[in-house]
């Protein structure tokens, strides 16, 4: 059973692929970053689990639907599978903001349903990667530690709230290849 001191959950638009203020609404603009991929290949191969957990309002607004989704995810694990890695679960809300769901982040919804999947009761201890403020709050509501990268949205998370990582409670990363660079080098 996997433990959450080694989990890490990942956003995905704008940590693993290239985000767009438009949605991605279509395989064609499902851009994932190579060093994303070999960056999670990485950390399975190292005994880590990795799960994703992602808003998907494109949804609820008709941008694109399930099935589109699906394909984009299936792709996703695809990469990974040819790097060498594996994700164990990925989990989207498919709700728009006023639709009052429990799994919309920065609710932790669906970080609890992951950890259920995976049969972690607590996820203290694990780690929310994201690029966004409602990663990371949905993160720490479930005892994770918030890691915040420069890419998608980040730069502009970070100037919106500078104070994330002066207060010292959210580590900074150019992307998640440095943040899993620093991970692994932590735990040898
Ligand atoms: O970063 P994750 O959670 O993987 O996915 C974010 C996307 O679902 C979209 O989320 C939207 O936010 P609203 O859902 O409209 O508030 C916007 O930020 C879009 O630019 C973005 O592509
Ligand atoms: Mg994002
Ligand atoms: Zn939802």
């Amino acid at each position: 059973m996997p433990l959450a001191e080694k989990l890490v959950i990942l956003d995905r638009d704008g940590v693993i692929n290239q985000d767009s203020d438009d949605y991605v609404k279509s395989l064609d603009e499902f851009l994932p970053y190579p060093q994303a991929i070999t960056a999670i290949a990485r950390l399975s191969q190292a005994g880590w689990t990795v799960v994703v957990a992602t808003n998907q309002s494109g949804i609820a607004r008709g941008y694109y639907d399930e099935a589109t989704l699906a394909a984009m995810h299936e792709r996703l694990n695809t990469l990974v599978a040819d790097a060498g890695g594996q994700i164990a679960a990925i989990a989207h809300c498919p709700h728009g903001p006023s639709d009052g769901c429990e799994c919309r982040k920065p609710l932790p919804g669906l970080l609890k349903r992951l950890g259920a999947e995976l049969g972690i009761e607590d996820l203290t201890g694990g780690w929310m990667v994201g690029d966004s403020l409602r990663d990371l709050e949905a993160g720490e509501a479930v005892g994770c530690h918030p890691v915040l990268v420069r890419t998608g949205k980040g730069e502009r998370t970070l100037a919106k709230y500078p104070e994330l990582t002066s207060d010292g409670r959210t580590s900074l990363f150019d992307d998640l290849a440095a943040f899993v660079d620093w991970l692994l080098e932590k735990q040898l």
